[in-house]
């Protein structure tokens, strides 16, 4: 570095930026960190994690309707703000301890809206800085639905720090953040109505287990709605009225609306500079360079077809890094990228999908494996596997796992998909008995006692 203050700025502190920050530190070049808001972005503060530290007596919950007239007749009763207060402790913490931390290593945090002045200038509110490359990281923001009464329409932002929970909830929105959440309040009771735009709940899950978690949430007392758009919400003096174009009126004491995430590019002087965006984010190359090759675009506010999540934001924010360090000059390749959603029973799945085998039906093999009937998995008798090897060479080309335990098991069938893993290679290891894994890696096997 000669001319310029910084080797390396990231506008953002997420996943999509820390992660390349501390490589690119590591490998002694000049870093800086831009953040308008709370350090560590979406993930830590108001998405993946506080999420799922919510989520977790719900789970208990979940567990032990389970065992229900198996051993434990009583489920627990959960109390939401001593719950609220624990997601305070761990998740508040969080920007706190970042904000100590990344100054003392060595990265330069700044502030303010970071805002590119020209290829190598940036302002960051109060100060102007120059760097030698950029990396745009400022991800994504729940989309706000413009209809009347749109300021009622709490987001998952609200929700994750709501002190009390309301005794009914309309969710705008039958996708991922609507269905995790749903999932938990359904278990204290509170009224729930979805109402969804299409004819379909998360659409990019298999359906099959798809409608088995709305099955579920159903017999619970959720009420779906498919095939309805909202067009407003009034305030009462006893809550709300959510409407949709149908004439269809629904009173709540909470409105909730997630209708899809848009990426930030607005502010960010994109037009200025002409680079390149469409709804979906900022166009990129397949180095996830901008029009101007030493501006780069890192997590969900890039414009792409794979999955906006963080572990691929923390996968394009090491690759920029590598690029930058001049350890990798080859387009971006992607390993195949697990799923999962966190409601209750989970979904995951990573690879080939049963429908994508529909198309060549000559070439994989799908095997329905239903690993819950088995005595390992806490009684989670609907726990159900589809897995799909490729015929010619017996590899796991992907799998859908649905069931309390879907999460966890998917990151070994990541393993063995990602490594193009046999169903023989399996049978030549050993796996730690008892366990779930343990015996949905069996089945695997073609003499297993499912394979
Ligand atoms: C409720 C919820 C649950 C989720 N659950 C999961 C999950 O279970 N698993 C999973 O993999 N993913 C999950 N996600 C998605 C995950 O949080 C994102 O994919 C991930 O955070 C993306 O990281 P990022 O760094 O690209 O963006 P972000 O984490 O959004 O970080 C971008 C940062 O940039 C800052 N910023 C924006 N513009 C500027 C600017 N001009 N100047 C300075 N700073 C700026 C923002 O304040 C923000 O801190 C969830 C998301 C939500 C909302
Ligand atoms: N487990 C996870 O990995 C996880 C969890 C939560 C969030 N996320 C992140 O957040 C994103 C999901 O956010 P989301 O749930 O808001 O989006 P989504 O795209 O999953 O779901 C939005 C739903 O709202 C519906 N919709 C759109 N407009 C509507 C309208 N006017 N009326 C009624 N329904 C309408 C859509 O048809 C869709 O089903 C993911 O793509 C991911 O980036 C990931």
């Amino acid at each position: 570095m000669t001319d310029f203050d910084y080797d390396v700025v990231f506008i953002g502190s997420g996943h999509a930026a820390f992660h390349g920050a501390f490589k690119l530190l590591k490998a002694g070049k000049k870093v800086a960190l831009i953040e308008e808001s709370k350090l560590g972005g979406t993930c830590p503060n108001y998405g993946c994690d506080a999420k799922l530290l919510l989520d977790g007596p719900f789970e208990v919950i979940q567990d032990s309707q389970n065992y229900q007239g198996f051993g434990l007749d009583t489920a627990p009763q959960l109390n939401w703000e001593d719950l609220m207060a624990y997601k305070h402790e761990w998740i508040d913490r969080l920007p706190i301890m970042m904000k100590e931390l990344i100054p003392k290593v060595g990265i330069d945090v700044y502030e303010g809206h970071g805002k590119l002045l020209d290829a190598h200038r940036i302002d960051t509110g109060d100060k102007k800085i120059t760097a030698d490359n950029i990396v745009l990281a400022t991800g994504a923001h729940d989309s706000v639905l413009p209809v009347t009464g749109k300021e009622y329409i709490h987001d998952s932002k609200d929700f994750l720090s709501i002190p009390h929970l309301p005794e009914s909830i309309v969710f705008i929105g039958a996708g991922l953040i609507s269905l995790e959440f749903a999932s938990m309040v359904m278990k204290t009771g509170a009224k729930i109505e979805v109402i969804e735009f299409s004819d379909r709940a998360l659409a990019q899950y298999d359906q099959k287990y798809v409608d088995k978690v709305v099955a579920r949430l159903e017999a619970e007392g959720v009420n779906f709605h498919f095939n309805e758009a909202v067009n407003g919400v009034q305030k009462n003096d006893n809550g709300y009225v959510v409407t949709t174009e149908s004439g269809l009126e629904f009173a709540t004491g909470y409105v909730f609306g997630a209708t899809g995430r848009q990426a930030n590019t607005q502010g960010l002087g994109l037009d200025e500079v002409g680079i390149a965006y469409t709804k979906n984010g900022i166009s990129v190359d397949d180095h996830l360079r901008t029009s101007l090759k030493n501006v780069y675009v890192s997590g969900d506010v890039i414009d792409k077809q794979i999955p906006k999540l963080t572990p691929t934001a923390t996968f394009e924010s090491n690759y920029i890094a590598s690029q930058i360090l001049g350890e990798d000059d080859q387009p971006i390749n992607y390993p195949a990228v697990p799923y999962v959603a966190y409601t209750l029973p989970r979904i995951a799945q990573i690879g080939v999908t049963p429908e994508q085998t529909q198309a060549a039906s000559d070439k994989y093999e799908v095997k329905v494996l239903p690993y819950g009937q088995g005595f390992d998995t806490r009684h989670d008798t609907d726990a159900e596997m589809t897995v799909i090897f490729e015929k010619e060479t017996q590899k796991v080309a992907g799998a859908v796992i649905y069931g309390g335990q879907a999460a966890s098991l998917i990151n070994i069938l990541t393993f063995v998909v990602d490594k193009g893993l046999t169903n023989d290679d399996l049978e030549q290891m050993i796996f730690g008995f008892p366990d779930v894994t343990y015996s949905a890696l069996t089945m695997l096997s073609p003499n297993g006692f499912m394979g």
